[in-house]
């Protein structure tokens, strides 16, 4: 059987160069592209790339998807800054190459994706729920994008449940103290050297609570789910939000 033509995009950073040895290292994959800052996208055309791995910023992260998705290449992405707006946006773009699959996954490890699941089916059961995120000091957004999805998905599965707003009395206090507020879901982001990607999901009810704890500890824990995405996403038209589809946890 043929070899998954795999590229990397940002493949100096610390994700991407992960991804770089874990593609390098996969047999049913071949890297035939490892691109950085200032590289010619022109390159994954030329080198016949099928499936684009991206992993660079936000800022970034939407002209290498235009440019993806117009050459038909399909994307794995791990790379933050979603919004509802990029979202259309990368629609609108794949609805005219219809045939080109995207993954974006707020978060790649399979502990993080069960964090998530998790919150979101404990989250109505209890009065009171905030998300605590700890990262190492270099990441340039707060809060992470598993942390928004996280409250999302919370937020979400509180709605659906009737649950009331959340108890707060605060009236007064600094400016932040209470942390950003994700859909009525307070989102605590702490930057620490030391830290890779943790992050605590705090609930409680009358005379109880639960904590559900993920800690990613090296960026080995991400090649999973981002070899996983590239197998499946070839066989996916259209977006996929969430690595939790390719795990067939709904
Ligand atoms: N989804 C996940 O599981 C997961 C896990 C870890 C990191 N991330 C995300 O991945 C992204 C990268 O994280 P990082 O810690 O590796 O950051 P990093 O700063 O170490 O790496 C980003 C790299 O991308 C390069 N880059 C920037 N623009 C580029 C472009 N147009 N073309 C090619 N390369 C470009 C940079 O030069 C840099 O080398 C962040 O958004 C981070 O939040 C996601
Ligand atoms: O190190 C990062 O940066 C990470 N970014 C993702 C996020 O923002 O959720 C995933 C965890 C690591």
């Amino acid at each position: 059987m043929s070899k998954l033509r795999v590229a990397v995009l940002g493949a100096k950073g610390r994700i991407g160069a992960e991804a770089v040895r874990a593609v390098e290292a996969a047999e049913d994959m071949e890297l035939v592209a490892a691109l950085g800052r200032g590289d010619k996208l022109e390159t994954l055309v030329d080198a016949g790339a099928q499936v684009v791995v991206e992993l660079t910023t936000p800022a970034s992260v939407m002209g290498n998807l235009d440019f993806c998705v117009r050459h038909g290449i399909h994307a794995v992405v791990g790379t933050t800054g979603w919004t509802d707006e990029r979202l259309a946006q990368l629609n609108t773009s794949l609805a005219a190459s219809p045939e080109t699959g995207v993954l974006i996954a707020p978060n790649f490890s399979i502990g993080a994706v069960l964090t998530m699941k998790f919150a979101e089916v404990a989250a109505p059961y209890f009065e009171s729920v905030e998300v605590v995120e700890l990262h190492h000091p270099n990441k340039v957004d707060a809060p992470s994008g598993t942390a928004t999805r996280t409250a999302q998905l919370i937020a979400a599965a509180r709605e659906r449940a009737g649950s009331a707003p959340q108890p707060d009395a605060t009236v007064t206090g600094l400016d932040g103290a209470r942390g950003a507020n994700v859909d009525g879901v307070p989102v605590h982001a702490v930057r620490l050297r030391g830290l890779l990607a943790h992050q605590e999901v705090l609930l409680g009810g009358e005379g109880e609570t639960l904590t559900i704890r993920h800690d990613s500890l090296h960026h080995s824990s991400f090649m999973p789910g981002i070899l996983l995405g590239v197998r499946r996403v070839v066989t996916t038209p259209g977006l996929t939000f969430g690595l939790e589809h390719f795990l067939d946890l709904g």
